[in-house]
């Protein structure tokens, strides 16, 4: 019998003061790729975004923060736990999205999540139940929950992700860049879940999307190359930028020279026309004028040059 539940009521994950504290953690890998390099971060309540390139490390950092992959150098503590001494203990208290979830069997969601609860050490038949029945609401898949999990669009498989970490109210949940590959649908479903999860409980979530953390996020690191570029609260790092951004309309046919000549953050296409950003502590002079590039000019301007994947179409 269908249960109801009051969507999108996540007390039950009630407030806990919880902190986690990374110490100068660097992991380099057997071939010697340096894929983390000194990193210290505390993070309180709410949700922490840590943004990021292709091969920043997101995922190298994640998997330490679970307790997956012991990093070469450094300490990790969660609240009272030592993650790196004591990875069992964080369990109990931990939800983790990994980037990829790998192969899913071919049971149903219901199946696959009353496995989890068991995993989990959820023993009582009546508890596991009535667990399953309210995350599966809450992620809105009920009407989903005998489809099996291999049928399940990728919107539908990434809300399956969060409902298996959320089994046994962890106050630590580790979602590693969850949108990548949905459709914008999809991704604000998803990241409306993500911002009701994040009012109790720590939720850290790697992303390479800006919007995903000017929608969402208290505060934010950017990691590059293995390093903590900058970090703070998104609306502080925009205004720390006012007066370095600039915008230029050129024709396509001068966006080479634009890029020889300046810092260039961005581009875009307007009416046939294209929109550049550059960086500049002084007026660049030459037609450009002050721009307001939001988060987006925070993140690339952080970025060397040769990592920014500026998008020219
Ligand atoms: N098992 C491994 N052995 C050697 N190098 C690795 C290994 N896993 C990752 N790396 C390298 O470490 C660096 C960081 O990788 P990581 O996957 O942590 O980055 P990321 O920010 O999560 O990137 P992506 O979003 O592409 O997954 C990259 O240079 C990557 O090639």
């Amino acid at each position: 019998m269908r249960r109801r539940y009051a969507r999108a009521n996540f007390d039950w994950l009630y407030a806990r003061a919880a902190m986690l504290e990374l110490r100068n953690v660097s992991h380099v890998y057997p071939d010697g790729t340096r894929a983390i390099d000194g990193v210290s971060l505390s993070v309180q309540r709410g949700i922490y975004g840590l943004l990021g390139p292709n091969g920043a490390g997101k995922s190298t950092l994640m998997r330490a923060i679970a307790g997956l992959q012991v990093p070469t150098r450094g300490e990790i503590h969660f609240d009272e736990i030592d993650i790196l001494a004591e990875p069992q203990r964080l369990r109990r208290r931990l939800g983790y999205l990994p980037q990829d979830f790998g192969v899913y069997p071919r049971i149903s969601a219901y199946e696959m999540l009353e496995h989890i609860t068991i995993l989990k050490g959820i023993v009582s038949a009546k508890d596991r139940r009535a667990t399953v029945e309210r995350l599966l609401d809450q992620v809105n898949l009920w009407p989903a929950r005998d489809q099996l999990l291999t049928s399940f669009s990728g919107g539908m498989r990434q809300r399956f992700g969060i409902a298996q970490a959320l089994v046994g109210n962890p106050d630590l949940i580790i979602v590693d860049e969850p949108t990548a590959g949905l459709d914008p649908e999809q991704r604000n479903r998803f990241l409306n879940l993500l911002a009701e999860i994040g009012e109790n409980v720590i939720v850290l979530l790697s992303t390479h999307i800006v919007e995903d953390v000017s929608h969402l996020c208290s505060r934010m690191a950017v990691l590059s190359e293995g390093r903590i570029r900058l970090e703070g609260a998104p609306g502080e790092l925009i205004r720390e930028t006012k007066g370095r951004i600039w915008m230029k309309v050129i024709d396509r046919s001068e966006l080479d020279e634009a890029r020889a000549r300046y810092d260039l953050i961005s581009t875009r296409l307007l009416a046939g026309r294209t929109i550049v950003q550059i960086l500049s502590d002084d007026h660049p002079g030459n037609g450009f004028i002050p721009a307001d590039g939001g988060l987006e000019a925070v993140y690339f301007s952080t970025l060397a040059p040769q990592t920014r994947q500026i998008e020219t179409e």
